[in-house]
């Protein structure tokens, strides 16, 4: 693989659900070797540190929402430092839950507008996070970023969106769980979606085979936005919000795998690793392992490590 300026951006968004702990994320993922495993495969790697929202006044505890005025000032934030990344390398953003991908997102997509490209979105996930704050039931923000990129209304107070992502652009991968009113909303839009049960019976490669051939032939921008509970909870527990029933290792650095062989993405997301959740950092280990694979390491290229 040709290597790559990569730009880590910490980002411990932890506004987008009640239960806390998204925040040390980016700190766990740099301990389990991020940075290390992405230069011994010859990138090179500048660590930005950790971002912070912009000023904001305190949220309140009564609404339905949680965390509103929080989570719209990490999305202004995110959404410059994304689009200022973007003109200098591969911007990877060390979550925080998966509201931070209101802002991500929408950064690279006003970058690939001004240089002229389609900007498209692999969404990693059990859940297709395409509520809006009006639709969602539980109030929490990190279900919605999907909502608020693709120009959905009712998300006021945040920043306008001015490249929203077109619906036929985004593939989800990895779906189980959809709340009623996303499955109804899915339903009219042009979004792709490939839940578990069509990853049971055609496997993951075709699928996302058909969206990468897609993304190349546009000549496209491509967003990847990795959900630890894309993964099976057996494998990654570390996240607050597990679905029984997802990816298997060989599925997720699969999926990896084949991204990094379409040399087509061009941004990431590590979103929702909670470590206060984490089995000896296992889940945080397996994130390195698969951003290793989604940016050149070979299967058979695994070193055998003794850990003393
Ligand atoms: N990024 C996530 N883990 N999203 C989970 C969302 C769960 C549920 N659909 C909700 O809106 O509350
Ligand atoms: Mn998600």
């Amino acid at each position: 693989m040709t290597p790559n300026d990569c730009i880590l951006i910490g980002a411990p968004v932890d506004s987008g659900k009640r239960r806390a702990g998204c925040l040390m994320g980016p700190d766990a993922l740099r301990t389990a070797g991020l940075a290390e495993a992405l230069r011994e495969l010859g990138h090179r790697v500048e660590d930005l540190g950790n971002l912070s929202p912009e000023p904001y006044s305190p949220d309140t505890e009564e609404g339905r929402l949680f965390r509103p005025n929080e989570t719209a000032a990490w999305t202004a934030r995110l959404r410059d430092a994304a689009e200022a990344a973007m003109e200098r390398g591969l911007p990877i953003f060390l979550g925080g839950d998966h509201a931070l991908s209101l802002g991500s997102v929408a950064g690279v997509a006003r970058h690939a507008a001004r240089i002229r490209r389609p900007q498209f979105v692999l969404w990693l996930d059990a859940h297709s996070d395409f509520h809006t704050p009006q639709t969602s039931g539980s109030g929490n923000l990190h279900g919605t970023p999907l909502g608020y990129v693709t120009g959905r209304s009712g998300f006021d107070g945040f920043a306008e969106i001015t490249r929203p992502v077109p619906q036929e652009n985004i593939c989800l991968l990895g779906l189980r769980s959809v709340d009623e009113a996303e499955r109804a909303a899915l339903e009219e839009s042009r979004i792709r979606r490939h839940d578990m049960r069509e990853i049971d019976e055609r496997g993951v490669a075709r699928p996302l085979a058909e969206f990468l051939e897609h993304v190349a032939a546009q000549n496209g921008m491509l967003h990847v936005s990795l959900d630890v509970d894309f993964l099976d909870p057996a494998i990654a527990p570390a996240v607050g919000t597990t679905v029984p029933g997802g990816a298997t290792m060989r599925e997720g650095h699969l999926v990896m795998e084949m991204i990094c062989d379409s040399r087509l993405m061009t941004s990431l997301d590590l979103v929702e690793l909670n470590p206060f959740l984490d089995e000896r950092g296992r889940t945080a280990h397996l994130l390195v392992e698969l951003t290793a694979s989604a940016m050149g390491r070979r299967v058979f290229d695994r070193p055998t490590r003794a850990y003393a």
